[in-house]
């Protein structure tokens, strides 16, 4: 099984007036971690709710395919694709007066990838005791008990919808160390909504970034990366061969200095950082990620 894989065509969701999702023409491949990356109010959580078949677009084609689901089709209604799909929300979904062995268990009756030793071990690492009521835990736990249900379901297409945002650094970091060591054992399509750039960019191999429910970008993390550069050195010299571009971030330590930049350096530019000693290197997807949010720059992009 290496996961499923989405197409939608002309996707579009209207709450009244309010386009949440408009237009978009999206492919995620089998297989990968993809950030599903926006602002506030991007149209993430309704996305990652239409791909899970939580509700239906008001118009447009959702397409999804892998072995798990046959012939695939359209999520919303179709129970031999939404038994492939887990979709976990921040709020975790869980019924509150349960104990958390309860969840576990209704987990394990509905998700046909289930895998039990993963979500004992999960539970341990999380110290999250089954017998506690989930209306007990902590907003870090029950996100934790999200995390714990939906990497132990295994699911073909597993999405995490700012599941994680509730918890503390550490358990952060576990979730990603967890995630990843999983995926490695059994890949399938994982998709990561978040505004946490820079903390999960490590993670991500594909990003689809949105803006007021338009497709933004999506491309290969290291393609998009590559649309800029670092270049850090004595201060006078990066801010000589850095004059006139598109700045995205600036650091200062003495007489360093480190700057960002968007858009092609020019192989005459690259030279001659290289001949003053200058490093380069690739723009960080946090700084990429602000830049093409930033207002105005969204639709510019989308229309490269
Ligand atoms: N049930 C709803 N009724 C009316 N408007 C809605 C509803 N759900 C979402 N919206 C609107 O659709 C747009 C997209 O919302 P959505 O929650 O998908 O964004 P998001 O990127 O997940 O945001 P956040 O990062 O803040 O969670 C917003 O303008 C939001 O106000």
């Amino acid at each position: 099984m290496s996961g499923l894989s989405v197409r939608t065509e002309d996707l579009t969701v209207r709450f009244g007036e309010v386009a949440a999702i408009d237009g978009l023409d999206l492919r995620l491949a089998a297989g990968k971690i993809h950030g599903l990356l926006g602002r506030n109010g991007s149209g993430k959580s309704t996305l990652a709710a239409l791909l899970a078949g939580f509700r239906r677009q008001t118009s447009g084609r959702i397409h999804i395919e892998g072995d798990a689901v046959g012939a695939g089709g359209e999520p919303y209604e179709n129970a031999a694709i939404t038994s492939a799909i887990c979709l976990i929300r921040e709020s975790g979904d869980v019924a509150h007066t349960l104990p958390v062995r309860y969840a576990v268990e209704l987990a394990r009756n509905l998700r046909p990838f289930w895998n039990d030793e993963l979500a004992g071990e999960l539970l341990d690492k999380f110290e999250l005791s089954p017998k506690k009521k989930i209306q007990g835990l902590s907003r870090g736990k029950k996100s934790a008990l999200g995390v714990v249900l939906g990497l132990a379901s295994r699911a073909p297409l597993t999405i995490f919808d700012e599941s994680y945002l509730g918890m503390d650094v550490p358990s952060r970091n576990i979730f990603y160390d967890a995630l990843l060591a999983d995926y490695a054992e059994v890949p399938r399509t994982i998709v990561l909504s978040t505004h946490l750039v820079s903390e999960v960019s490590a993670l991500l191999e594909d990003v689809v970034i949105l803006d007021e429910g338009r497709l933004v970008t999506q491309a290969a993390v290291e393609t998009l990366r590559a649309r800029g550069a670092s270049l850090v050195g004595p201060a006078a010299k990066v801010d000589e061969l850095t004059r006139g571009l598109t700045v995205l971030s600036e650091q200062r330590l003495g007489g360093t200095k480190s700057t960002t930049v968007f858009g092609d350096l020019d192989n005459d530019l690259r030279d001659q950082a290289r001949a003053a000693g200058l490093e380069l290197g690739p723009v960080g997807l946090q700084d990429l990620f602000v830049h093409l949010t930033q207002n105005g720059n969204a639709a510019k992009e989308a229309h490269r």
